[in-house]
């Protein structure tokens, strides 16, 4: 059985992607909560809708097929009995496992249709949205000025990091931090329930029950025997260890190509600093190589189900390596200048969406890196980003792919 999930490089023509439009959760964010909550600013939402719908748009013209992360997840959740066990779940990992909050918060979503329920969770519920008799006494005593019973998801545009799709199967991730990891409990319901991927040989290379962590913007299918993953702020060693066991298991990848990268919020996922954007082309922000230099490991199996390792510093020669090409074109982020990379990296512009080999989907605002992109060959469609790049993602954050072609060669 073909599995509705396929993946086999960065660069393949792009069939299916999993978007979410932003919805009331960017409105349910106040300067008091940005940092925690991982946002640098709040985009004025309806200008951000217009943007995701355009961004939306561009990929629907060049015959792409667009899936809605809230719709699959309420598709999921058509059953009551399935609906009630997500609830219960979600509940417990929004603080309330049980008590009158619980009871109040159960009633109050229940009360709506599947959809404006899922809707409504990845807004936030607002303390002042229902009515308990009894709070508990941290509620009354530490809690009393906090505004929700439930915290919005002001990132779940960024579909890229829950998830991430790996050959004919799936990483349901652990994230990093609070102000993310229920977004994958929604990935959980959405691959085991709901009818385009339930009982359809989806594999689950690591589910989000581990205490390691990873995120979906370090995870990048190179090939379809090479995975490179970034050594980050969102996903440490040993979850990259663990993945690769899993991958050396049962898949055909054979190589993971682990690469050290800052550990600081500008430079948050291995996409942040680094795309594939052809079959030996990349974007790469110039700051991450000193010299031309990073720490990289490759990681193959080796006896008695161990992991070989060796350690590496030159990104270019590592990319020929593994991808057996004569040459790699790394094309660095605002033309290397020392002010404009900076500034273009910032508002992603490494973060390169790529929908077939040399054809690429990029914000607006970086004009220096996509003039760059265009005189080395590449077809890039611009979308606009004035509100979108708030949030610090870009197109390749705020894309899943589901399914793409395979390479030719
Ligand atoms: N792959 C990505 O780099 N995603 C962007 C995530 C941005 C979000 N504000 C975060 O900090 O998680």
């Amino acid at each position: 059985m073909q599995s509705p999930i396929h993946v086999t490089s960065e660069i393949g023509k792009l069939k299916t992607v999993m978007l979410h439009r932003p919805g009331h959760e960017i409105e349910n964010v106040y300067p008091d909560i940005l940092h925690r909550m991982l946002v640098d600013d709040i985009p004025y939402l309806p200008i951000a809708q217009e943007e995701h719908d355009y961004f939306a748009k561009t990929l629907k013209d060049q015959g792409i097929e667009v899936l809605y992360f809230a719709k699959l997840a309420a598709e999921a959740l058509a059953d009551d009995q399935v609906k009630n066990e997500f609830l219960e779940k979600m509940l417990a990992e929004s603080g309330h496992a049980a008590g009158a909050v619980h009871d109040a918060l159960k009633e109050y979503l229940l009360s709506m249709d599947t959809q404006a329920m899922v809707d409504k969770i990845i807004a936030g519920v607002r303390k002042d949205e229902i009515h308990t008799k009894f709070v508990s006494l941290a509620e009354m005593a530490e809690d009393a000025d906090y505004p929700f019973f439930m915290d919005p998801m002001p990132n779940a545009y960024f579909t890229r990091d829950p998830q991430a799709s790996i050959g004919d199967g799936i990483t349901i991730n652990h994230m990093t931090f609070k102000a993310r990891q229920r977004e994958s409990l929604f990935t959980e319901y959405i691959i085991k329930y709901n009818p385009r991927f339930a009982n359809k040989g989806v594999h689950v290379w690591r589910d989000r029950y581990h205490d390691t962590r990873i995120e979906g913007g370090d995870e990048l299918v190179l090939s379809d025997h090479v995975f490179a993953i970034g050594i980050s702020q969102r996903t440490s060693a040993d979850a990259i260890m663990d993945i690769a066991r899993n991958l050396f298991k049962d898949s055909n990848y054979d190589t993971v190509v682990a690469i050290h990268i800052p550990h600081n919020h500008a430079m948050m996922h291995l996409d942040t600093v680094f795309t594939m954007i052809n079959y030996d082309q990349f974007t790469v922000h110039p700051q991450i190589l000193d010299g031309g230099k990073i720490d990289t490991y490759i990681l193959h199996p080796g006896k008695d189900g161990e992991i070989e390792i060796q350690h590496r510093t030159d990104l270019q020669k590592v990319l020929e390596e593994v991808l057996d090409k004569p040459e790699i074109d790394l094309i660095p982020t605002g033309n290397g200048d020392p002010i404009v990379a900076p500034r273009e990296q910032w508002n992603d512009g490494s973060n390169t969406l790529t929908i077939a080999p040399g054809e690429v989907v990029t914000y607006d605002r970086n004009y220096v890196s996509n003039d760059l992109l265009r005189k080395h060959g590449i077809l890039v469609h611009e979308v606009r980003s004035s509100e979108l790049s708030r949030v610090r993602g870009g197109p390749r954050c705020m894309s899943c792919p589901i399914v793409r072609e395979d390479l030719k060669n």
